[in-house]
């Protein structure tokens, strides 16, 4: 059955609104909230006014919603949603992971074994303006970083990216997933190329782990041409998001550096940003039962990387260790989780540590995370005195061996990082205490001869000829034990190993030690008691770190005043400044006072008068001080002013203020609004890409300059271009719309002065089966000449059924009743070939294409304008 319901028949006085939205910042579950919308079971704008996009491999780029400010849907409704959302999600899922278990049975056994403290955030915080990095990186190899500079906005942003990357089917992922990218699932160890290794060919579920991801080596990005819409938006909020991560790693590494006393001009090739991966990681809810208690989103581990930054969602699981206990890594919104690497601890010599880690998947809730790696430049070698000088390059061949041989990493395997530069000879040796067999270390290795007094290294005798000796520090000793312990092949050859006696005994060490609580090992406390207490060097006592950035000054007062230093937390918040001086007021509030911290002004207040003060050393009172060593990536080499002048707002999206300034501008609103509005318009700008600059410090007039280089002059400019530029110019989640008034139907307001804006005259055409819906489309007819049709979907369930189809014919025969010559649509190019091949339409040119200049025709960035002829096999008109 087709329905056409006109959208003109809401005679309630609410106001509609078609938004076309070329954005990608909503997951594909967001189909169903515009399905919901055609039902007439409406949701408020503010639901549905974000940014999203339907991908249709079928059809074409499909992007739509009706906007009737009515009630929510029924909570049944909700819960029915919910459920073919988990449905849809599911068939996103790699085939493994798709039954999802009951959650209120789930059991999770791990946890009684081992448990977790969560119940606080216990990780080190740090500002990055003042870091304070010695015991954080000493103790914990991990902290949570704030003050980053990284817009909020970008963070979500960039993971809703994700969510909807994810959300495409499976098999999508895996074809259009493609170079620079990959796409893997099962295990996040990957070859040099990006290839999963595990999980092909593999006949067991026990060891995968319950992750999903993407890999994505930065500097390769702009290199290639990405046809798919949705992955290559998703690679440029990638690019922009690399840029802010380079920053930040190369401000932690300096950092690091200094901490260390190294040589800053020698470490320089230790980080190199352009060797920058991020991985998207999607760990599908599930619960641990008998059957795959071992499940976890991601295996204990280090990284080999430098350093790794991770932006998490609010689901949390990932966990670390600590003095032999793990930690809940709490999700807070807006910061980010900086954890040291393989190769930071051996750049350090051992001081810093590779902190080990894990992530536990969610009983009822997807997890999305983002984890940003830099390594070491291509050929830059690491000298320490711990360690034999090696390259990253080095290293990764042997994490490459370790994952073929074994399916994961194992850091002590590496033969270059085992091998202590220190000569034999300088160390004082006893025979050692215990013999053990590991082919782990990719030569069989026959025992283990002597023990070294002084130091935690053994001295190993291998059954290769090409390697008979060599030593081995403590921990390497037990990374190859818990290897050997994961491997049950091993386990059987260890037994007759042990049967013809090439070892006497085997020895465990306590589980701080070992990558896996889980594995079996055989304790001989009487063993490890032989061991000195040091025996990684790494014996701390617990720290209880110190939040950083916060610099208390001082009183400097001359006056007779009783001036004490006011200790306020340093927030980076310029817009708090500008907010200030646009209201004129002598009131500074929190904010501003938090920001100028930030900027590390004296900050001084008199208890008897009840006053404050506030000044810096250089600047007058109150002045914003631009820090150019904050957004770096924001520098534009778009225009001709230099990046020092920059003034950085907080970004918020608002598109509704750029139309109220834009309003006040052409004299509809008055003043006294309007120094609100200015604020919040210059807010939304900066969300969408616009830079601010000063023309003057001294009289903080500023330019803007939109996304594409212009620089415009005046506020009401930048408002104007922003909404009348064009689709290429403007970001597309900017379309000028307005919420209803809360509760109440408001006039009906058309936002945008252009005609193609102008989003009247819509009907939704539904194809429904037993009440459920399963196809849509947009059609809006402009009299007898021509009809648009710019958006169709079908829902996921129903796809390549033929139903769009079905749609379209009755749709067709509608239109031709109605005596309309043309059908015209949008298509991207990528399904263009179904249009012109099974649905009839063509490509029009673009002299054709100039005989509709008039009509708004509804048309997207990037789509191909295709028609088709109706009439000539109408049907005879009949009289209406
Ligand atoms: O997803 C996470 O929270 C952590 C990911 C991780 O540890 C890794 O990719 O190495
Ligand atoms: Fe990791």
């Amino acid at each position: 059955m087709v329905d056409l319901i006109p959208h003109g028949s809401v005679k309630d006085g609410s106001s509609f609104l078609h938004v076309m939205l070329t954005s990608s910042t909503l997951s594909i579950e967001h189909n169903l909230w515009i399905l919901r919308i055609n039902k007439w079971t409406f949701v408020s704008l503010k639901k549905v006014a974000v940014p999203f996009i339907l991908w249709l491999e079928d059809f074409s780029v499909c992007q739509f919603a009706m906007i009737i400010n009515k009630q929510r849907p029924a909570l049944q409704e909700d819960d029915d949603l919910h459920c073919s959302e988990k449905k849809m999600a599911s068939e996103s899922y790699p085939p493994p992971f798709r039954s999802l278990p009951d959650s209120t049975q789930a059991v999770d056994l791990d946890d009684q074994v081992n448990p977790v403290h969560d119940s606080e955030d216990p990780i080190p915080l740090m500002d990055l303006q003042s870091l304070k990095l010695g015991e954080a990186c000493e103790f914990w190899g991990i902290f949570r970083l704030v003050n980053h500079g990284v817009p909020p906005t970008l963070l979500t942003q960039l993971r809703e990216h994700a969510k909807m990357v994810f959300s495409l089917p499976f098999e999508s992922k895996q074809s259009l997933i493609t170079s620079p990218l990959s796409y893997f699932w099962g295990t996040p160890a990957l070859t040099p190329s990006g290839e999963a290794l595990s999980t092909k060919g593999s006949s067991t579920l026990q060891n995968i782990n319950w992750v999903e991801g993407l890999n994505v080596p930065l500097a390769q990005l702009s290199q290639f041409q990405i046809d798919n819409r949705i992955i290559a938006s998703f690679s440029l909020v990638l690019e922009e998001y690399g840029k802010h991560l380079a920053r930040l790693a190369t401000t932690i590494f300096d950092a690091m550096v200094i901490n260390l006393g190294l040589d800053p001009i020698e470490s320089k090739s230790h980080l190199s940003n352009s060797t920058g991966i991020v991985r998207v990681y999607r760990y599908p809810p599930h619960c641990s039962n008998s059957s795959s208690a071992s499940a976890r989103g991601m295996d204990v581990h280090t990284d080999s990387s430098v350093l790794s930054i991770l932006n998490q969602d609010e689901v949390g699981g990932l966990e670390v260790l600590k003095d032999n206990e793990w930690f809940s890594v709490n999700p807070i919104p807006n910061t980010l989780i900086v954890n040291l690497g393989d190769m930071m601890q051996a750049i350090s010599n051992d001081k810093y540590k590779s902190v080990k880690h894990r992530v536990k998947v969610n009983r009822s809730k997807e997890r999305i995370s983002i984890c940003h790696f830099v390594f070491p430049g291509e050929g830059s070698v690491i000298r320490s005195s711990n360690y034999k000088p090696f390259t990253y390059r080095d290293f990764q061949n042997e994490v490459q061996q370790d994952i073929k041989s074994v399916g994961y990493k194992i850091r002590g395997s590496s033969l270059c990082m085992i091998l202590p530069s220190v000569s034999s000879s300088e160390l004082e040796w006893s025979p050692s205490v215990v013999v053990l067999f590991s082919s782990s270390f990719g030569t069989p290795l026959r025992k283990a001869t002597k023990r070294c007094k002084t130091s935690s290294l053994f001295e190993l005798e291998f059954e290769s000829e090409e390697m008979t000796r060599s030593t081995i520090r403590m921990s390497e000793f037990v990374w190859g034990m818990s290897k050997l312990n994961r491997l049950e092949t091993t386990w059987q050859k260890m037994k007759q190993v042990q049967e013809k006696s090439y070892m006497d005994k085997l020895i465990s060490v306590s589980g701080d030690e070992l990558p896996d609580k889980g594995v079996s090992v055989l304790r001989l406390p009487q063993v490890l008691s032989a061991f000195p207490s040091n025996r990684d060097g790494n014996s701390c006592v617990n720290s209880g770190i110190r939040n950083g950035g916060i610099r208390s000054f001082k009183s400097r007062s001359k006056s007779t005043l009783n001036w004490l230093p006011l200790d306020s937390q340093a927030v980076y918040c310029p817009v708090a400044v500008d907010e200030y001086l646009d209201k004129r007021s002598n009131f500074i509030g929190t904010a501003v006072r938090q920001h100028l911290q930030y900027l590390e002004w004296k900050m001084e207040f008199a208890i008897d008068k009840g006053k404050g003060r506030h000044c810096s050393e250089e600047q007058p009172f109150l002045i914003e001080q631009p820090r150019e060593s904050q957004h770096p990536s924001y520098c534009p080499q778009r225009s001709g002013f230099s990046c020092h002048n920059e003034f950085i707002y907080r970004p918020e999206y608002c598109h509704e203020a750029v139309v109220e300034y834009y309003n006040h501008a052409v004299g509809k609103i008055k003043k006294k609004k309007v120094r609100k509005m200015r604020s919040k318009a210059k807010k939304h700008l900066s969300a969408v890409g616009w830079v601010f600059l000063y023309i003057s410090i001294k009289t903080r007039n500023l330019c803007y300059n939109s996304p594409k280089g212009v620089v415009h002059l005046t506020l009401q400019s930048a408002c104007t271009s922003c909404m009348d530029g064009d689709f290429a110019e403007r970001p597309a989640e900017c379309m000028y719309i307005i919420e209803e008034d809360k509760g109440q139907p408001t006039r009906n307001r058309i936002w945008s002065r252009l005609n193609r804006l102008n989003f009247q005259g819509f009907y939704t055409v539904l194809l429904e089966r037993n009440d459920e819906l399963i196809t849509v489309a947009t059609v809006r007819i402009f009299g007898d000449k021509v009809a648009e049709v710019p958006l169709v979907a079908t829902r996921f369930q129903y796809r390549r059924l033929g139903m769009c189809r079905i749609l379209m014919d009755e749709l067709e025969k509608l239109l031709m009743e109605l005596g309309v010559e043309r059908l015209v649509l949008p298509t991207v190019p990528s399904v263009l070939n179904t249009w012109t091949t099974s649905f009839g339409f063509s490509k029009m040119t673009p002299s054709e294409r100039l005989k509709f200049v008039d009509y708004t025709f509804l048309d997207f960035q990037g789509t191909i304008m295709c028609q088709k002829l109706l009439m000539k096999n109408a049907p005879p008109k009949q009289g209406h």
